[in-house]
């Protein structure tokens, strides 16, 4: 689902480097934890996936096709097939959990007649089906957090990123987050999490990728958390 083959990443303006040199492959259906201090490179390296940040050395492919063949428009679809989550999620405040499920179908441009099955199952998955007409300020963090999954999944994306998607979440909402985000992947959804939460990492067991100042300095197939 993911190569990258000897990806660095120089920001040019303050020319820090903050992938350096990083080869990796994330198979179809994994569920995979990138993990490493602040300022390690998590966040680039969604960045590349999402082809928002280009390599200044090495390839990036997704789905077996390096990024640097899709312009223009064939990018915005790329994107559009990736599902995103990150940790201020940012629903929109004046549509209940349906309908900014919905808004992410309307914007891929499917038909109205599919909405009402779509989004059902999507709320399903995570949990929400009963909260449907409920406004973002009516929904705890967690389940403001579950809507957002939702929205990312509503469009059955092979591939789910997920950066920091516990942040803002108390730890019982950040093990309902994860759940969610496990369900998520045995449905056939490769999954990415970046995060920070430790006792996340080391309770929900996957495959972790540890980056220390924008090094790939461990491949755990097991799982654990050591920085
Ligand atoms: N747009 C940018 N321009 C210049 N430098 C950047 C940019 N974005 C990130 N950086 C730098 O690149 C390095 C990696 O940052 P990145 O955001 O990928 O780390 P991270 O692991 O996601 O950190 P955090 O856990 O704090 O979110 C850091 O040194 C950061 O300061």
């Amino acid at each position: 689902m993911i190569d990258f083959k000897n990806v660095s990443l120089e920001y040019p303006v303050t020319r820090t480097l903050a992938l350096d040199d990083v080869s990796l492959h994330v198979g179809k259906g994994e569920f995979v934890y990138l993990v490493g201090h602040s300022g390690a490179g998590k966040s680039s390296f969604m960045s590349l996936v999402l082809k928002r940040a280009l390599p200044s050395r090495g390839e990036v492919k997704v789905a077996g096709e390096p990024l640097a063949r899709y312009r223009g428009r064939r990018t915005a679809l790329l994107r559009r097939r990736m599902g995103t989550v990150f940790q201020d999620n940012l629903l929109l405040p004046h549509l209940n959990a349906y309908d900014n499920v919905a808004f992410a179908l309307r914007v891929t441009g499917v038909p109205g007649r599919e909405w009402p099955q779509r989004v059902a199952g999507a709320l399903r998955t995570v949990g929400l089906e009963h909260k449907k007409y409920a406004l973002p300020v009516q929904l705890s963090q967690g389940e403001q957090q579950r809507v957002a999954i939702a929205r990312a999944i509503v469009g059955n994306p092979p591939l789910l990123l997920a950066d920091e998607p516990t942040g803002n979440l108390d730890p019982d909402n950040s093990r309902e987050v994860l759940k969610v985000l496990q369900n998520v992947n045995l449905r056939g959804t490769t999954v990415i999490v970046a995060t920070h939460a430790r006792d996340l990492v080391e309770t929900f067991r996957h495959r972790t990728l540890t980056l220390r100042k924008g090094k790939l300095v461990r491949d755990d197939p097991y799982g654990g958390y050591a920085l």
